[in-house]
């Protein structure tokens, strides 16, 4: 079958008609269910990720406990204004307004990394997400964070930035917007996964909740922190601590009522760049636990399609 991009969801949210057999989610890792317990997120004050003070160890200590249990945070005091922040929701919920023909002027193809368009369709059986998306490219890379993340593990503090700094690296902007959904029961919004990033941003929708992060087994919401960043492990940090942070399963869950609009920024490093864990973590009591390898991201397509963990193809 040749790849193709899926149609726009909001056209068929619009239609009133039953949704499509190819979005009725199959896959494994429990019911759908928007009633589980609210997952309880560390707050993480970013200002004081840069500061040598006791206060800046106390928060970068919190950072590491964070990470390698739920493998994620809501960052707050990140340096965006909540106008900026709320502006950028406000763009992204004009740009899914356009009538349909304004925004195929955007539309990307199966190659490209920019525009307007949906999940790349590689098989027959593959299930669709309930959700469209913009992508967009930003060249600004989270120095900060991937540094705190590094000091918190007593490490060299390039040691994940070097992968990612800029000309090394890419953040992908997506703007996911999930239409209302006739069958919340049948259908998710996002498949089950952990992202194939770095880190990834997420910035939620004002109002509607619709994350779930898994841990240890159990699906939890993820709350709404108005105007903070949640900022979670992706599977190339997990390998570059040598599974000292934790890249979380999670997946969006959709509702009948209400659209949702959120912003995902995933920061990628360059593909051709080799990563795999830090020497400073590997030990004889923590032998490594993942192969080196390039391309992490092409691998990671290949199996998030198929609805496998990527992370599994880097394991030794
Ligand atoms: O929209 C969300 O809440 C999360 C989206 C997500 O997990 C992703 O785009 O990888
Ligand atoms: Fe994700």
């Amino acid at each position: 079958m040749v790849e193709s991009l899926s149609n726009p969801v909001q056209e068929l949210a619009v239609s009133g008609e039953d949704p499509p057999e190819k979005y009725v989610y199959k896959g494994e890792h429990g019911a759908i269910d928007a009633s589980f317990l609210v997952m309880e997120i560390p707050l993480i004050d970013m200002s004081l990720l840069t500061s040598s003070s006791a206060a800046g160890d106390e928060e970068l200590q919190k950072l590491r406990s964070a990470l390698a249990s739920c493998g994620c945070f809501q960052g707050i005091n990140h340096g965006l204004t909540s106008s900026f922040l709320d502006k950028v929701h406000e763009v992204a919920k004009q740009f899914f307004a356009l009538p349909i023909e304004e925004k195929q002027i955007y539309s990307r193809t199966v190659e490209d990394i920019e525009g307007y368009g949906n999940d790349s369709v590689l098989s027959e059986h593959q299930t669709l997400d309930w959700t469209d998306r913009l992508y967009l490219t930003l060249s600004l890379m989270n120095e900060l964070l991937l540094k705190a993340m590094a000091r918190s593990l007593n490490i060299e503090e390039h040691s994940f930035f070097e992968a990612v700094r800029r000309e090394r690296g890419t953040m992908t902007a997506r703007f996911n917007l999930y239409p209302p959904c006739p069958r919340p029961d049948l259908i998710l919004g996002v498949k089950p996964h952990a992202d194939g990033s770095a880190v990834t941003f997420l910035l939620q929708d004002r109002e509607v909740e619709g994350l779930q992060i898994m841990k240890d087994g159990q699906w939890y919401r993820v709350p709404i922190v108005p105007h903070a960043l949640l900022i979670n492990v992706g599977d190339q940090a997990e390998i570059m601590s040598n599974g000292e942070f934790k890249s979380p399963l999670h997946r969006v869950v959709t509702n009948s009522e209400r659209e949702r609009i959120t912003l995902a920024v995933f920061c990628i490093p360059e593909s051709g760049i080799e990563i795999g864990p830090v020497e400073e973590l590997i030990s004889e009591n923590r032998p490594k636990l993942y192969k080196n390898m390039k391309n992490f991201v092409d691998i990671y397509f290949q199996n998030y399609q198929q609805g496998k963990r990527p992370i599994d193809a880097a394991k030794i």
